[in-house]
C-alpha cells in the first residue's frame, strides 16, 4: 500500500514530498474525516460468532495548523467523494437525522476494505514507520478523534438511530455492532514516546454491549467503564455541526448572516441566533451545548471560552441563570481536561496524574491539551519546544523524564539536563552566572544553583536585585513566592503563565517612554482606568493612599516654607517701612511682635517648623504615615489656617509647588485637603489619576488589557468581535528606567510598537542636568526621543509620538512663545482673520495658537524622526488627564500596529497622510 521506490524509499502521506519530480504516478488519495466515520453509531442486535476478528484499522493522522480549526483538514466532501458519495452532512438539529445514503456508504468503505486499498486508511500499512507522523499531528488528532464507545449516551445519536439501524445496514455490516473504538498506546517513534492509534475493539471484550434490540441504548451500554483499560485510552466522536443555509447564517432557522450575533455550542461549534438559541441549546446542564451534544466533550479549541458569558445570553437569560450555566459549563464532568490530552515529558497523563497537577500549590496555570515539559527538580515548565513558561511546584510525579531538547534550547548550557533557550542565557548573564564553557547547572526550585559535579552552591539566580524585572521582561517566570519589590503589575505579568497558541500570537506589546514629567505615567493610568474593569485592587489603593497623602504633606511643606518666606518679605517690608518711621519719630517698638496676614500662631509655629524640620532631614516618610493620625487635627487647623490660605493664593511663585497639587488642595469648598489626610479617606479613580508617584516607584509598570468593543468599532469589520479577542500589553517604563544609553532598550525587542511621550508645555522649561547645565526640557525630550527612535533594538519599529498636555501648552503659549526654545526658533505663525478659508467646512475653525504650535511640533518631530529613520511618525496631540484623549491616542496605536499588518497595501505617502490627519488637536 504503501509506494515504494526502487531505491526503496517509501512515501507516507503525511509527510510532504520535496524530493525531485518523480516519473510515474503517486497514488492519490484524499484525506478521510475521521469524525464523519460513524462506526460506532450503531448496534444492531445481530448475533455474532464468538471470537470474530474484525480488522483493524488505523485512522490516518493528517498533519495539521493548529491555527485552522481541525475540522477544516478533512471536509465531508473529500470523504463524500472517496466514497463515491453524496456529501457526508450531519446536522445537529435535534429532528435532523444522519442521511442514510451516506452512512451506508461511509460504512462500506469503511468495512470493505475499499478504504485501505484506496490509501485513505493508510496509517495502518505504515505503522511500522510511524515516524512519519510528527508530534504536533499526533495532538491535532488527538483533539480530532472522539471515537466513542459510548455514542449512545448521546441523544443525537439516539435519534438517529431509528434511520441508522434500519434493517439494510444492520444486515449487510456486521461492523456496525462495533460500538467501541478503543485507542491502544503503541511504541510511537524512537525515541519510546507512547502514542494512541485508534483500533478497533475487540469484540469479544464489548461485554456491555447486550443483544436486546435497538433502541434500548441505555441499558446497552450500562457497562461502559468497565472498557477503560489502563493502557487504552477512549475517544469519542463529536458530533460536527454543518448548516443547511447560507455560510454563516443561523444553524436552525437558517436566517442571518455572518454578522448576525449567534451563539456558538462549546462542542459542535454549531451557530444560533439569539431566536434559535434556547431553544437548541434548551436549559445548557452543561453549558453552551446544542441538545444533541450533551455529554460530549468540548472542542478543546473552545476551552478558553468555559464560563465566560456572551452578551447575547446574558440578554436572553436573567443573571441567575446565567450564572448557574455558567457554572456547570466550567464544573460539569464532561467539560473537564482529559488527562490524555496532556502530555509532559512526552508522556500522556493519567488521571491521577492530572489531578497531582491541578491540585499542587502552585499549578500551571490555564491548560490546555498539548505537550508540556517539566523540570521536575527546579519546577520550571513549559510548552514543549519553547522557554518556560511558569515554575509550579516541583518534586511532582507527573509524565516522564525531561528531555535535553524539550524547550530546543541551542546554547550548548544546561539547566537540569535540559539545554535551555537563548532567553534563559540572557536571564542568567544578567544574573550574574558564569555561562562560559557550555556549562551544566543544577537548578534547584529555590534559585540555588550549582554547576553539575561540583558540590557547593554558587548562588541563587532569582535572589540579585533586578532580577524580578529582567524576567518580567524577558517574559521568563520567576518563583511564585518571591514577590515583592516589583509589586503586583510585574507579578501579573509573571503568573500569566505563557497563554494558548491563539492567545500568545494575539498578544500585542505597546511600550510607553517618555522623558521624566511627560505624563507616561498618567497615560498608563488612564489606560488602567479606561481597560480595566477593577483599575486598581484593594492593596493598590490602600498603597496609592498613603502615596497621595504623604504627597498632600509634601505640598504643605511647600506651603510652610513659602509662608515663611512671605511673612519674612512682608516683615522686611514692615520693618522698612518701621524703620522710616522711627527715623522720623524718634523712640522706637520691636519689630518681633508685627503680625503680618502670613504669621501663624506660636503653636502651629512650633509644629511647623517641626514639620519643615523633619520633612528636610528626610524622616516623614519614616514617620508617616503615623503622623496622620496624630498630627491630623493639628495639620487640619493650619491648613485651615488664614496665613496658609494666604500663602496658597500666591501659589505661583512657589516653584516647587506642581500644578496637580491644586486638584488636591482645592478639592473642598473651604479648600484644603483636609478629607485627604485622614485615615479613613478613600482615593477615587481620579485622585489617583492625579496623584504623582503611584504608578511607577520602580520605573516600570505593565498592562494587559483589550481595547473594549465599542459601538464606533462595528462599523469595521469586527468577524467574530476578533478584535476583543486581542490581547494588548502595555508597558510604561521610564526614561532613568533604561538605563546608560537606554542599555535595557533590548528588553524590549519583541514590543509591536512604541508610545514616546513628550511634555508640549517643556519648551521653556529648563532643568539642571548631570554637568550642572541648564538645559531646556524639550531639548533633553529630543534627545532621549533621537537615543530610541535610533537604538538597534527598535529598528523598523513603528513609533508613535504623543504630544502630551496640550491643556497647560495651549495656555502657556499664549503668553510665553514657543520660540523660547532654540529648537523652535523659526516657529512665525501667521495669524490671519481669514485663515478660516483654508477649512472650507466650517468658518468657525480657525485654529488657534495652540492648535498651530502643536502641528508645527509635530513636523518638527516628524523631520526629525524621517531624517534619523527614514520612515514616518505617527503623532497624537493628547491631554494626559482627559480619558477620551488617551483614549483617542491608545486606539490610534492600535489602528497603526493594524496597518502594520497590512503594510503592503499601503503606500508611503497614504501612511504619512494618514498620521498628519490623525495628528489632530483634542477637542
Ligand atoms: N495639565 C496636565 N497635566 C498633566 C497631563 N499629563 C500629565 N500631567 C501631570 O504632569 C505630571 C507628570 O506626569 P506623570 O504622568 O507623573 O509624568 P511621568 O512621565 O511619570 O514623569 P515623572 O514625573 O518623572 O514621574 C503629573 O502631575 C500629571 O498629573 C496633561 O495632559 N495635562
Ligand atoms: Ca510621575
Amino acid at each position: 500500500m504503501c509506494p515504494v521506490t526502487e531505491d526503496g524509499v517509501q512515501y507516507s502521506f503525511a509527510l510532504e514530498y520535496t524530493g525531485p519530480p518523480v516519473g510515474y504516478d503517486i497514488p492519490c488519495a484524499d484525506p478521510v474525516n475521521i469524525n464523519n466515520i460513524p462506526v460506532a453509531a450503531v448496534v444492531s442486535d445481530i448475533n455474532f460468532q464468538k471470537n470474530i476478528t474484525l480488522p483493524v484499522v488505523k485512522p490516518l493522522l493528517p498533519p495539521s495548523d493548529p491555527s485552522k480549526n481541525p475540522k477544516s483538514v478533512n471536509t465531508g466532501k473529500n470523504l463524500g467523494k472517496d466514497c463515491g458519495s453524496e456529501e457526508a452532512v450531519i446536522t445537529v438539529s435535534p429532528t435532523s437525522v444522519i442521511e442514510r445514503a451516506v452512512v451506508h456508504n461511509l460504512q462500506e468503505c469503511v468495512f470493505s476494505g475499499e478504504l485501505s486499498s484506496s490509501g485513505l486508511l493508510n496509517e495502518a500499512g505504515t505503522s511500522s514507520s510511524t515516524n512519519s507522523f510528527d508530534d504536533k499531528s499526533r495532538d491535532e488528532s488527538l483533539l480530532k478523534l472522539r471515537v466513542s464507545n459510548e455514542l449512545s449516551s448521546n441523544r443525537g445519536w439516539e435519534s438517529n438511530e431509528s434511520v441508522l439501524s434500519s434493517a439494510d445496514v444492520d444486515d449487510e455490516y456486521p461492523s456496525s455492532r462495533v460500538s467501541s473504538v478503543k485507542v491502544s498506546n503503541n511504541e510511537f517513534n524512537g525515541e519510546g514516546r507512547k502514542a494512541p492509534v485508534v483500533t478497533f475493539r475487540d469484540i469479544e471484550s464489548n461485554d456491555g454491549v447486550g443483544d436486546d434490540g435497538v433502541g434500548d441504548t441505555e441499558d446497552r451500554f450500562g457497562g461502559n467503564e468497565g472498557f477503560f483499560e489502563e493502557e487504552e485510552r477512549v475517544l469519542r466522536i463529536k458530533p460536527e455541526a454543518r448548516s443547511k443555509g447560507k455560510k454563516g447564517s443561523c444553524y436552525r432557522c437558517f436566517k442571518g448572516g455572518k454578522f448576525t450575533e449567534k451563539e456558538v455550542c462549546l462542542v459542535c461549534d454549531a451557530k444560533y441566533c439569539s431566536n434559535c438559541v434556547l431553544r437548541a441549546m434548551g436549559s445548557m446542564p452543561e453549558g453552551r451545548k446544542c441538545v444533541t451534544c450533551i455529554g460530549f466533550p468540548i472542542d478543546e479549541s473552545k476551552r478558553g471560552s468555559l464560563g465566560r458569558c456572551s452578551r447575547m445570553l446574558k440578554r436572553l437569560l436573567n443573571s441567575l441563570e446565567v450564572r448557574q450555566i455558567m457554572k456547570a459549563e466550567k464544573l460539569s464532568e464532561a467539560n473537564q481536561l482529559p488527562p490524555e490530552y496532556v502530555y509532559v515529558n512526552g508522556e500522556p497523563l493519567c488521571h491521577e496524574e492530572l489531578v497531582v497537577l491541578q491540585a499542587c500549590s502552585n499549578p500551571p496555570k490555564r491548560m490546555k491539551p498539548g505537550n508540556y515539559w517539566y523540570d521536575k527538580v527546579s519546577g520550571l515548565w513549559g510548552k514543549e519546544g519553547q522557554k518556560p513558561s511558569q515554575i509550579i511546584s516541583p518534586h511532582l510525579n507527573v509524565g516522564g523524564p525531561i528531555k535535553a531538547n524539550a524547550s530546543s534550547g541551542n546554547t550548548q548550557v544546561f539547566i537540569n539536563g535540559r539545554e535551555i533557550t537563548k532567553v534563559e542565557l540572557r536571564m542568567l548573564q544578567l544574573a550574574g552566572v558564569q555561562c562560559a564553557g557550555n556549562p551544566h547547572f543544577w537548578v534547584n526550585e529555590d534559585g540555588s544553583y550549582q554547576e553539575e559535579g561540583q558540590k557547593s552552591t554558587k548562588g541563587y539566580i532569582w535572589g540579585k536585585a533586578g532580577m524580578k524585572l529582567v524576567c518580567a521582561f524577558l517574559s521568563l517566570p520567576v518563583p511564585s513566592k518571591s514577590s515583592n519589590s516589583c509589586g503586583e503589575q510585574v507579578n501579573s505579568l509573571i503568573s500569566r503563565s505563557v497563554p494558548d497558541y491563539l492567545e500568545q500570537r494575539t498578544l500585542l506589546k505597546l511600550l510607553l517612554v517618555g522623558f521624566s514629567g511627560s505624563g507616561t505615567s498618567t497615560i498608563f493610568k488612564q489606560a488602567k482606568i479606561l481597560y480595566k474593569p477593577v483599575p486598581f485592587t484593594e492593596d493598590e489603593r490602600e498603597n496609592i493612599k498613603l502615596t497621595i497623602q504623604s504627597n498632600v504633606y509634601g505640598y504643605l511643606g511647600i506651603l510652610l516654607e513659602g509662608r515663611d518666606r512671605f511673612e519674612e518679605e512682608s516683615l522686611t517690608a514692615v520693618t522698612k517701612e518701621q524703620s522710616t518711621i522711627e527715623t522720623e519719630h524718634i523712640g522706637s517698638t520691636s519689630n518681633t511682635n508685627c503680625q503680618t496676614i502670613y504669621s501663624i500662631g506660636p503653636r502651629l509655629k512650633v509644629f511647623s517648623d517641626w514639620l519643615l524640620k523633619t520633612m528636610v532631614s528626610g524622616n516623614l516618610e519614616a514617620i508617616f504615615p503615623a503622623a496622620t493620625r496624630e498630627y491630623a487635627p493639628l495639620v487640619e487647623e493650619l491648613l485651615k489656617d488664614a496665613a496658609i490660605q494666604a500663602t496658597y493664593k500666591r501659589r505661583n511663585e512657589l516653584e516647587m509647588l506642581p500644578s496637580v497639587s491644586s486638584y488636591f488642595l482645592e478639592r473642598l469648598p473651604d479648600g484644603m485637603a483636609v478629607d485627604i489626610l485622614r485615615t479613613d479617606y478613600e482615593p477615587s479613580d481620579l485622585d489617583i489619576l492625579y496623584a504623582e508617584g503611584v504608578t511607577s516607584s520602580n520605573g516600570l509598570a505593565c498592562l494587559d488589557f483589550s481595547y473594549p468593543h465599542s459601538a464606533s468599532d462595528d462599523k469595521y469589520d469586527t468577524e467574530d468581535q476578533h478584535d476583543t479577542l486581542l490581547r494588548y500589553q502595555l508597558i510604561s517604563v521610564h526614561a532613568r528606567g533604561l538605563g546608560e544609553n537606554c542599555k535595557w532598550l533590548e528588553m524590549f525587542e519583541d514590543v509591536g510598537m512604541v508610545i514616546f511621550c513628550v511634555a508640549m508645555n517643556d519648551y521653556d522649561q529648563f532643568t539642571v542636568d548631570g554637568n550642572g547645565l541648564s538645559t531646556n526640557k524639550m531639548l533633553q525630550s529630543r534627545k532621549f526621543f533621537e537615543s530610541i527612535v535610533t537604538h538597534p533594538t527598535f529598528e523598523q519599529m513603528d513609533f508613535l509620538l504623543i504630544l502630551n498636555k496640550f491643556d497647560l501648552f495651549e495656555e502657556k503659549i499664549e503668553r510665553s512663545p514657543l520660540t523660547q526654545c532654540e529648537w523652535f526658533d523659526d516657529f512665525h505663525p501667521v495669524i490671519s482673520r481669514h485663515r478660516s478659508n483654508s477649512n472650507s467646512n466650517s468658518i468657525n475653525t480657525s485654529p488657534s495658537l495652540g492648535q498651530l504650535g502643536a502641528h508645527y511640533m509635530a513636523v518638527k518631530f516628524k523631520r526629525l524622526y524621517s531624517s534619523l529613520t527614514g520612515r514616518s511618525l505617527y503623532t497624537s496631540v493628547v491631554k494626559g488627564l482627559e480619558p477620551d484623549s488617551v483614549d483617542a491616542a491608545l486606539k490610534y496605536a492600535r489602528e497603526i500596529m493594524k496597518w502594520d499588518e497590512e503594510k503592503p497595501n499601503f503606500s508611503l505617502t497614504e501612511y504619512s497622510m494618514y498620521s498628519t490627519e490623525a495628528s489632530s488637536y483634542s477637542p
